[in-house]
């Protein structure tokens, strides 16, 4: 069964359609929504967590009808929101022990929930002091760990790197990573970062001014090109000339070369040129593809507002 399944999902508002007939259909495990500022992201979510009923079209989370069953929903799913929200005068534990209680749990599974789900999001000490001191990487375990508590089956994760620099960014991956893996919770995850996603995700949906430009597995995306990089310690113009020479299509890209594939006798030309000209290979791999390459290829929806061939503003590696 999907875990989110929408059929013509519109959201109109008075200025702007957020979302435009999306019919998409994704399996458990961790995926990601992609799509520059405005693309409708978190109006999605919201649509979803059955906040806000959409202008048309129907949705199901976890086989529950958005229309119909938005309690029921927002009790089998965690929401992390990309907004700051949390109270500054309160410690993470008393904020994630009173989250748990709203969803229901008694005062003392509460309080083990709590502490066990601060410590998985990697809050120990810490936990005790009030949030209002605490870093941006320390405020977004807080919003993760209250996603979490009441043991939901799916999460919505809204930005989850955002603000955090490269080191945090690395252990919020992890965390996601576990998530799925470890809890066996399915997560939704939005970024604007196709890096990111690549990372963590078994399947990434892509949407452009509300509408659906790709929802498919990761290594779909990733797929290995048709292209080799090439890498000597010395004599990179030497090996291109002389495979340019031998009719192979190549190009030098910063340290490498760039070796276009044209059957088994390409890596037989490269592996005796490097031999016959006496370097020293350092590598040789085929490249794989990238999620942004969607940006590259797709051509520009009628009513779209980014123009074909290039990552829209706001998506980046
Ligand atoms: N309540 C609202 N009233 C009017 N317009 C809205 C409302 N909520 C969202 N929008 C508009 O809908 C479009 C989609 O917004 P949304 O917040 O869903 O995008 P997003 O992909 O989440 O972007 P971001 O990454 O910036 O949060 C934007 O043009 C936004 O201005």
């Amino acid at each position: 069964m999907p875990i989110i399944a929408t059929q013509g999902l519109t959201m109109r508002f008075p200025r702007v359609t957020a979302l435009d007939d999306l019919s998409v259909a994704v399996e458990p495990g961790v995926v990601g929504l992609v799509g520059a500022n405005g693309a409708g992201k978190s109006t999605l979510i919201k649509i979803l967590l059955g906040l806000m009923p959409p202008t048309s079209g129907t949705a199901t989370v976890l086989g529950l009808d958005i229309a119909r069953d938005g309690l029921r929903i927002r009790e089998s799913v965690g929401f992390m929101p990309e907004y700051e929200c949390l109270p500054p005068d309160v410690s993470a534990t008393e904020f994630v022990v009173h989250m748990a209680r709203m969803c229901g749990l008694p005062p003392s599974a509460a309080r083990e929930r709590a502490a066990d789900t601060l410590r998985h999001v990697g809050l120990y000490e810490e936990r005790y002091r009030p949030i209002g001191g605490y870093s941006t990487g320390m405020r977004q375990r807080v919003k993760l760990a209250q996603a979490l508590v009441h043991d939901p089956k799916l999460v919505f994760l809204d930005e989850p790197t955002n603000g955090l620099d490269p080191a945090g960014r690395d252990e919020m991956l992890d965390l996601i990573r576990r998530i799925g893996a470890e809890f066996g919770i399915s997560v939704l995850v939005t970024s604007h970062l196709l890096g990111e996603l690549e990372r963590v995700c078994d399947h990434v949906v892509i949407i452009d001014g509300g509408k659906l430009l790709r929802s498919q597995a990761v290594e779909a995306y990733t797929a290995a090109s048709g292209v080799l990089t090439v890498e000597v310690e010395e004599g990179r113009d030497d090996l291109g000339r002389r495979l340019h020479e031998q009719g192979v299509s190549v190009h030098p890209e910063g340290r490498f070369l760039v070796v276009d594939i044209a059957g088994e006798t390409t890596y037989d030309l490269i592996r005796d040129g490097v031999a016959d000209l006496g370097l020293r290979l350092i590598r040789m791999e085929q490249r794989r593809h990238h999620i942004e390459e969607v940006f590259q290829t797709a051509p520009q929806a009628p009513s779209g507002p980014h123009a074909a061939g290039t990552v829209p503003q706001g998506v980046s590696r």
